[in-house]
């Protein structure tokens, strides 16, 4: 039962408010979206890691030729050396770690951080040992700066922290050192103001494009899957596999699951009677309260045909599901639709259910069975008069009708 919540259920939307995008930290506000964000990226930005790992150890190795150069082969040339063997160790260790753990969003994020940091330590030490190649060095970390914001994929916020920071311990070193004259130390604090307010505005930019695009896609898809009077789900969704999948994930962890289908009664009548505008307002009611009475992010309520709902009920027997019709029953009948011309207008509902015993090792492999059920049920409903609840439980060989 436990592992089954653990697992992902993909068909569920998210509802606008939390795709608000936090402008500031160019982050989506809601942690939980902003998890799903990094997930779908996550092969792309694992890829985009890895490549900027191995050229930072590269590059960072291949300028210990200018230690030598600049410092001859003294004991300091080489422990800068060491020094930046250890920065390619460090990235090595960063892409051991993502390579064995390619789904862990948290682990890309602090290799990033972690290269980035002792990179710029060790950057920091070598420039101290190297006053005479300051104008280089300088250079060099206009260049740091660029691949710290655009090219080493990270967290925006990250990134503007370790950027700016280090440009700050970069001039106090250059200022403490005192081999710069006051000129070219403003010149210089300057073009690193200028990288950084250059490196910040395009990552944001960037990072906020992204998300952008990632919302527009979630609402393009919402737009595809939910039916537009009644905001639930369309057929289509259910063609997209949604029943087969809660069906597998019930077999696997032996979990309960359930079906409801629910049908206005007589709403032809409600049709013929009050005008097809009515009997939309009817619907649309109705659609409404089984999405409010249903748990958001865990059940699906589909509309299966014309005034016919599916509720489909994740880890729900029988008798949960039974009780639940039973109060959407309740609450559809005592409430009425205010129509068109101050009219309001009375209806009720019946409801046929199909219900997957825990545990059972003849739970049905496809839903057609289930939904035939569901559909029986409905029909010894509406022959039994209408307004009331039917329910089976459904195995492979027996169906035991229980209410
Ligand atoms: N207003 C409106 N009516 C619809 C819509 N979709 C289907 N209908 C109507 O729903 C009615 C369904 O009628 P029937 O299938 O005979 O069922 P019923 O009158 O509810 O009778 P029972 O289900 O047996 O209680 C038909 O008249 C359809 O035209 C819709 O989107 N809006």
């Amino acid at each position: 039962m436990s592992n089954a919540r653990k697992v992902p259920v993909p068909h569920h939307d998210l509802p606008y408010p939390r795709l608000e995008i936090d402008r500031q930290r160019a982050e989506f506000a809601d942690a939980a979206v902003e998890d799903r964000f990094n997930r779908h990226h996550l092969p792309e930005t694992t890829a985009q890691l890895k490549i900027s790992l191995l050229f930072c150890a590269a590059f960072y190795v291949a300028f210990g030729a200018t230690d030598v150069a600049t410092l001859g082969p003294t004991a300091t040339a080489w422990a800068m050396i060491a020094l930046r063997l250890l920065v390619a160790l460090v990235a090595a260790g960063g892409l051991l770690a993502i390579t064995r753990r390619p789904e862990s969003v948290r682990i890309a994020v602090v290799a990033a951080c972690v290269v980035e940091i002792v990179g710029l330590a060790v950057f920091m030490v070598l420039c101290w040992y190297q006053p005479a190649a300051t104008a280089w060095n300088v250079m060099s970390q206009a260049l740091i700066l660029m691949a710290i914001y655009i090219n080493i994929p990270n967290r925006f916020i990250h990134a503007v922290w370790i950027a700016a920071g280090s440009s700050a311990v970069f001039c106090a070193m250059l200022f403490v050192q005192g081999h710069l004259k006051m000129d070219d130390l403003v010149a210089l604090v300057l073009l690193l103001m200028l990288g950084n307010t250059l490196g910040y505005i395009g990552a944001r930019r960037f990072h906020l494009a992204r998300r952008e695009e990632f919302r527009s896609t979630i609402l393009l898809q919402q737009l595809a899957d939910r039916d537009p009077l009644t905001g639930c789900y369309n057929r289509r969704v259910l063609q997209k596999g949604l029943l087969d999948a809660e069906l597998a994930r019930a077999r696997r962890y032996g979990t309960a699951l359930s079906v409801i289908l629910g049908d206005i009664d007589h709403f032809k009548r409600i049709n013929d009677t009050h005008g097809h505008a009515a009997g939309d307002h009817v619907l649309s009611d109705f659609g409404g309260l089984l999405l409010a009475m249903t748990r958001e992010t865990v059940d699906s309520v589909v509309r299966y045909g014309g005034e016919e709902f599916l509720i489909v009920l994740p880890e729900t027997d029988l008798a949960g599901a039974h009780a639940l019709a039973e109060r959407i029953r309740h609450a559809f009948g005592s409430t009425g639709s205010a129509v068109e011309f101050g009219e309001f207008v009375t209806a009720t509902a019946s409801f046929g259910i199909a219900s997957v015993p825990a545990l059972d090792p003849d739970a049905p492999e496809t839903p057609a069975v289930l939904m035939e059920a569901a559909d029986a049920q409905l029909y010894a409903a509406k022959r039994g008069g209408r307004n009331c609840v039917r329910g089976v439980s459904v195995t492979a060989d027996r169906m035991r009708s229980t209410a």
